[in-house]
């Protein structure tokens, strides 16, 4: 794994953390990378072992673990929790944990004390947070603080309910819009940006234009990385999934049929058998 040749080299770093400096060389190298979101240790064992350089724990979870229909309920100290045992669950990935909705909006004290719960309780490396020109100052305070931040704008789901759906962002003028905010993002300090949902085009634009990493997700080819959320890309989540997701797996199928073998083998009598049980 860490000497896999199949691996970008920003994946093959070993004996030690990832860091964001790494993810800036590999832009500057013209090297692409994955990311995934992961919520537990077991899987976000797997990821790393697997080479992938960025977990993010978002607040994804709220749809994915925790069974809402939006990311908005979700409280920080679930993701908390949820981040320290992907920190636990790792030892070479980078994570990045989301700050809940209500938790970073009303201002840089705001987000530095909610930052500072995720560095001290969870020890993750870094934060993300979504928005524009509106949350520059709390990019700015953490930057300032020593906290890594990422950026997240296009389709932001904490505001789903203004955006009037999960839809497509940054059609027509709202571009240059989003293009400003990018720099805006850049410019006080982040590290990289998640491009969620936005025409490919403007996410090609936005690469080329920022030093950082782009971070897409559906948001074409032209970015320097990509993120799925991790039961989407094993095909665990329900249908209907985004049209950007791509299944590389059918891990409900799978789980599906091995429930249904064990509660066969049970109601027949033929789990467990003397293997399975003490003498
Ligand atoms: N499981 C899961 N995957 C995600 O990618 C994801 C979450 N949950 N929760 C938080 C946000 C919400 N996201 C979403 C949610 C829905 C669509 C969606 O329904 N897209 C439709 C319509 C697009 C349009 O008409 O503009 C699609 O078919 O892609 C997209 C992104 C992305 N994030
Ligand atoms: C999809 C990524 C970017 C995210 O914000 C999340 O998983 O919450
Ligand atoms: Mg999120």
């Amino acid at each position: 794994m860490a000497n896999d040749p199949v691996l970008p080299p920003v994946a093959r770093v070993s004996g030690r953390r990832i860091t964001i400096r790494d993810l800036q060389a590999a832009k500057d190298a013209g090297e692409r990378w994955a990311t995934l979101t992961a919520y537990d240790a077991l899987t976000a064992g797997v990821f790393d072992g697997a080479g992938i350089p960025v977990l993010l724990v978002g607040d994804s979870a709220g749809n994915v673990v925790l069974g809402h229909a939006t990311t908005l309920p979700v409280t920080v100290d679930e993701l908390v929790s949820m981040s320290a045992a992907v920190v636990r669950g790792t030892r070479r990935s980078l994570v990045v944990a989301d700050l809940p909705f209500g938790s970073y909006q009303a201002g840089p004290a705001q987000a530095l004390e909610t930052a500072a719960r995720f560095l001290k309780e969870a020890q993750v490396h870094a934060v993300k947070f979504e928005g524009g020109t509106q949350v520059v100052p709390q990019v700015h305070a953490l930057v300032e603080a020593g906290v890594p931040v990422m950026g997240h704008l296009g389709l932001t789901p904490q505001s789903v309910n203004q955006l009037g759906g999960f839809r497509v962002q940054g059609r027509g003028d709202d571009g240059e819009r989003l293009l400003d905010a990018a720099v805006a993002l850049e410019e006080a300090g982040a590290f990289a940006v998640v491009l969620e949902a936005v025409p490919a085009d403007l996410a090609e634009r936005v690469s080329k234009t920022l030093r950082i990493p782009t971070v897409g997700i559906g948001a074409g080819a032209g970015t320097d990385a990509q993120v799925l959320v991790w039961q989407d890309m094993a095909g665990l989540s329900p249908d209907p999934v985004p049209r950007f997701v791509k299944r590389y797996a059918d891990l409900r199928g799978v789980l599906d049929s091995a429930a249904r073998a064990y509660a066969a083998d049970v109601a027949s009598g033929s789990f467990p058998t003397v293997e399975q049980a003490y003498g």
